[in-house]
């Protein structure tokens, strides 16, 4: 029995990264093809991955949340395929697809490893779900693609980070003895964007920004008040032209700020990523500590949600919940409080949402 009628697989659907040294200037020709990225940028990105020997972690997590989803669907006698598919990097999602098709799956669930609405973390993947159509069919092949919700306020994903932010909170609690809140801080740290994706992303949700906010004040209210520290949200990786602005502050200026205001040490809480990708290992483990070991601050990075049994079963709640949705039960689709399920239309957003790409046009930087 087909428990997932009228899904036939599901697709984990996410960035990709290179597996070797040479695959990092392709790779980013593939992220950046049409896109303004200045070529200094490119070159600072790709030392990046030099330096973790040209090798992005980010393949091996998933294939790790891969594995842990097939248990959990087994665990729920969900026989139902689930494939691996990537936007910049083998394996690509329409060769993926297609090996589906040749097997008679058509009908696909998405499963995207980005927690919040903008362009980056939604639109663009339907957009590579309509480029994948648009392959596939000019090959005679006719495939659908729908996606679950963006899934940062669902209450897997947000109790995952609840129980890491309370280990993390331990840890540094240890380091510095007692928690003082005229010292420490908690730094709540998500990728930058360019404003002008942040205005888009708030057309129809409330927004990249405030969808941090959401989560960062459940999970603040979830702390005891013995653990209880002044709280902010700052970003990293910003990238583009200097002249176009995107959403700060960044995480390594404010650490300086803070620094001059008498602050000693920071907990630093990467919402914005689900494992521990480039941007972690780099922008936050790398950089970021570096600039704390400078200011002689305490420091602790809390761990991201990797294949916390929480989120991976919040997941599949989410594939269950999108499935009743298509066949038109009666389903719940909880959300911490606070905040509201996303309105279905490919699966998260409406159609019409985070349509940052055109706004961009307008910028030199942008090219269309
Ligand atoms: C919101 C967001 C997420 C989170 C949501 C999600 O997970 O999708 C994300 C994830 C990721 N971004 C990644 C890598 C890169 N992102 C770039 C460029 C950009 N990201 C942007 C935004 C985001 N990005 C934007 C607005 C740009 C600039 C222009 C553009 O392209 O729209 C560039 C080009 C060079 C540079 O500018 O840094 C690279 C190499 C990797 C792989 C890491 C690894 O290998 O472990 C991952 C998971
Ligand atoms: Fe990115």
């Amino acid at each position: 029995m087909n428990k997932t009628a009228p899904i036939d697989a599901l697709v984990l659907m996410s960035f990709g990264g290179p597996e070797a040294p040479e695959e990092v200037v392709p790779f980013l020709k593939n992220v950046t093809a049409g896109r303004g990225i200045p070529e200094e940028r490119l070159e600072e990105v790709g030392e990046h991955y030099y330096g973790f020997g040209g090798k992005s972690p980010i393949n091996d997590q998933n294939k790790a949340l891969l594995q842990a989803l097939r248990e959990e669907l087994d665990h729920r006698e969900i026989e139902t395929p689930i494939i691996w598919g990537n936007r910049n990097w083998e394996p690509y999602l329409t060769d993926e697809l297609r090996a589906e098709a040749q097997s008679g799956r058509t009908r696909f669930l998405s499963i995207d490893t980005s927690a919040y609405s903008s362009y980056s973390s939604c639109r663009q993947y339907r957009e590579d779900f309509a480029k994948t159509i648009g392959a596939l069919s000019a090959e005679g092949m006719t495939v659908t693609i729908d996606k679950i919700r963006q899934f940062y306020n669902h209450p897997g994903y947000a109790e995952a980070c609840a129980l890491l932010l309370r280990e993390g909170v331990a840890d540094f609690t240890k380091q510095v003895g007692a928690l003082d809140a005229e010292k420490h801080r908690i730094l709540f740290v998500t990728h930058s964007i360019p404003n002008v994706m942040q205005d888009a992303s708030a057309v129809e949700t409330s927004g990249y920004r405030a969808q941090h906010e959401e989560l960062m004040t459940h999970l603040l209210n979830g702390l005891p008040a013995s653990e209880a520290l002044p709280a902010e949200l700052v970003y990293c990786s910003r990238s583009g032209s200097p002249e176009v602005p995107w959403l700060e502050p960044d995480v390594n200026d404010r650490m300086t700020e803070l620094a001059a205001d008498g602050v000693s040490g920071v907990i630093l809480v990467p919402i914005g990523f689900i494992s521990d990708h480039m941007e972690v290992a780099f922008d936050l483990d790398t950089e970021a500590k570096e600039t704390a070991a400078e200011l002689g601050f305490a420091f602790t990075r809390v761990a991201t949600v990797g294949t916390h049994p929480l989120f991976v079963s919040g997941l599949v709640d989410l594939v269950e919940e999108r499935i009743a949705q298509l066949r038109g039960d009666e389903t719940t689709a909880p959300t911490i409080p606070g905040s509201t399920a996303l309105v279905p239309g490919s699966g998260a957003c409406s159609i019409e949402c985070c349509r940052g790409r055109i706004e961009r046009t307008t910028e030199p930087n942008w090219p269309a």
